[in-house]
């Protein structure tokens, strides 16, 4: 079984800012510069506390020059404050949307080239809450607070260097109430806080996921009257969310205790001051110095302690897009490819097996020739393998044994942009985005004009059907398709494809669920294919795979027959010891 990274709701929590540092460093410019803004802003609040403290000895001394100093000081330094708070807080916003945007940009751009066996491993609504809605939650902490979160930080260590110059003895009597005691409760918080909101984030994301399953499975629960057993599952998954969300206000609660604390050290601090004023060891400007800066001490670990919870929740966000990011990083591709692969080629099959689970296989060892232009028909009962043969023909699958190559060389080894030039799919449920007709067909490789699409439709024949449509190319196709059938959808696939001009072209169940006309069609434009085009067509409908010079048969995923149709010789060849018939 080819090995998925799974995506687990409590995310990797160890070394998010190093995780995080290759998304930060095209912005480390414009982020140092916020924080050098913001350093001086928290430079200039600590420098407060001593000035009033000189005010203050300047006056128990009488010394008008020394006071005049300090106040003229005190009115430059609130000025300077005031620009640098305003500067500051921009440039970080500024910065951290830059970052957010980055992150945002990775997360689409890995999700659209994820393997396809990542994709179907995991609910689309949790990829998406990871994608969005964490990113959405980053950003609102940029926003709102990453700013008051840095001022806090260096205004607590700025006045703790700060008060250590004015009286060591002082300070270790303020801190020995106040960080024991403080450190237990943040500790208290941070040992269950992981849990606490990855398991928030976590059932939120399973809510949403079941919501999106929701609406695209709304006629199937409607129609087959499960909706009474899907709104139980939705209802218990709720009840979750809600408990997890609760939890996690708890421990965030927890951090309040810290307001207690400061009022205790408060007393202390007046209580010590006083003594050593007293003995003449500290002058009452220290005291002062030190009352006023213990708000600062106070307030920004207050500040902190409150932004603590945002904080984890803006980490786990992180932590649990980064694993989105590493889980979807895009494959080392051979950069350049093999040089002079080919246009056109021979697709080939050699000993292939592949399982979804560990205690199954899916296919053992198919091997199978396509030469280039040769039309084959895949056909088999219900769970033998097709589609799965067909993913792996295409690329989309990597398997667990044996090689697909194209041309002789192996598809593991072609860069995306190659694969995809050279072999397309068409698959049984074809994806449409809004827009028109002409949108939709537009989504392949070098984005063909009108002229292209046109000179495709009349080579398939296809012209009179696309006049038929209200609109033609203009036509709205409307959310995933839903203004067309499913023929017409499996058409527009077929000339999407075509305008790709792959070298190989495989068809899953294209006719299976639409009616005869349309499948007859269809059935005529594969006709009109080129000549040098690979066709390979899975199919259950006769009259599809009777146009078909070869056939070939799964069975409980191995190859139970490789034959010309109707016994005439075929472009397809037989190869390995598994001829089976
Ligand atoms: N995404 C998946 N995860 C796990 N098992 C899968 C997945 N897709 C298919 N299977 C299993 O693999 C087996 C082969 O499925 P596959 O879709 O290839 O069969 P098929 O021949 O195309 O069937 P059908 O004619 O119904 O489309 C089945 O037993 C199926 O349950």
């Amino acid at each position: 079984m080819a090995e998925q990274p799974l995506l687990q709701d409590e995310a990797d929590q160890r070394a998010v800012l190093r995780r995080a540092a290759p998304y930060l460093r095209p912005h480390r410019g414009r982020l140092a510069v916020a924080l050098g803004v913001g350093l001086a802003d928290s430079a200039a609040l600590v420098a407060v506390a001593p000035l009033i403290g000189l005010a203050a000895d300047s006056l128990a001394d009488g010394d008008r020059g020394g006071l005049g100093l300090a106040v003229a000081l005190l009115v430059a330094l609130a000025a300077a404050q005031l620009v640098l708070a305003r500067v500051g807080e921009l440039l970080l916003i500024k910065g951290g949307e830059q970052v957010v945007r980055t992150l945002r940009e990775q997360a689409v751009e890995n999700l659209a080239t994820a393997p396809l066996r990542f994709l179907e491993t995991h609910r689309s609504g949790e990829l998406l809450r990871r994608a969005t809605g964490e990113v959405a939650a980053l950003a609102a902490f940029v926003r709102l607070h990453l700013r008051n979160m840095v001022a806090s930080a260096a205004t607590l260590v700025f006045t703790l260097v700060m008060l250590a110059g004015y009286s060591w003895l002082l300070l270790l009597v303020q801190l020995a109430v106040f960080l024991p005691l403080t450190l237990l409760v943040t500790r208290w918080f941070q040992r269950d806080a992981g849990a606490a909101f990855g398991g928030k984030a976590g059932a939120e994301a399973t809510v949403a996921a079941t919501f999106s399953e929701t609406l695209t499975a709304r006629e199937a629960l409607q129609t087959s009257r499960g909706l009474a057993g899907w709104t139980r599952r939705f209802e218990r998954e709720n009840t979750h969310a809600v408990g997890a969300a609760r939890r996690a206000v708890r421990v965030e609660n927890r951090i309040d205790l810290v307001s207690l604390i400061e009022g205790a050290a408060l007393v202390v601090l007046l209580l010590a001051g006083g003594r050593l004023v007293d003995h003449d060891s500290v002058s009452l400007g220290t005291v002062v110095v030190f009352v006023v800066a213990s708000r600062n001490l106070f307030d920004s670990f207050a500040e902190i302690s409150q932004l603590v919870g945002e904080v984890q929740t803006a980490r786990t966000g992180l932590a649990r897009l980064l694993d989105l990011l590493a889980a979807t990083r895009p494959q080392d591709a051979p950069a350049p490819g093999p040089a002079g692969l080919p246009v056109r080629g021979d697709l080939r099959c050699v000993d292939v097996a592949y399982s979804y689970r560990a205690d199954g296989r899916t296919l053992h060892g198919i091997s199978l020739d396509f030469p280039e232009g040769s039309r084959t028909g895949v056909v088999g009962e219900t769970g033998s393998g097709k589609t799965t043969l067909s993913k792996l023909l295409c690329g989309l699958y990597r398997p667990d044994g044996g090689a697909v190559t194209f041309a002789g060389t192996d598809l593991a080894d072609l860069p995306e942009a190659e694969l995809r030039r050279r072999i397309v799919l068409v698959p049984q449920e074809v994806r449409m985005v809004s827009g028109t007709v002409a949108d939709n067909l537009a989504l392949v490789q070098g984005a063909p004009d009108r002229a292209r699409i046109d000179r495709t439709v009349d080579q398939l024949g296809l012209r009179g059907w696309l006049e038929d449509l209200p609109g033609g190319l203009d036509a709205e196709v409307g959310q995933r398709g839903g203004n067309l059938s499913a023929g017409e959808r499996q058409i527009l696939g077929l000339v999407r494809a075509v305008l790709a001009d792959p070298a190989v072209l495989v068809l899953d169940e294209a006719t299976a669920d639409i009616d005869p006309v349309t499948a007859a069609r269809l059935e005529h434009a594969l006709d009109e294919l080129r000549a040098d085009c690979t066709l390979v067509v899975i199919a259950h409908r006769p009259a599809t795979i009777a146009r078909m010079p070869r056939v070939v048969r799964l069975d409980g995923g191995r190859l139970l027959a490789d034959e010309p149709a109707g016994g005439r010789p075929n472009g397809g060849t037989l190869t390995g010891p598994q001829r089976a018939g």
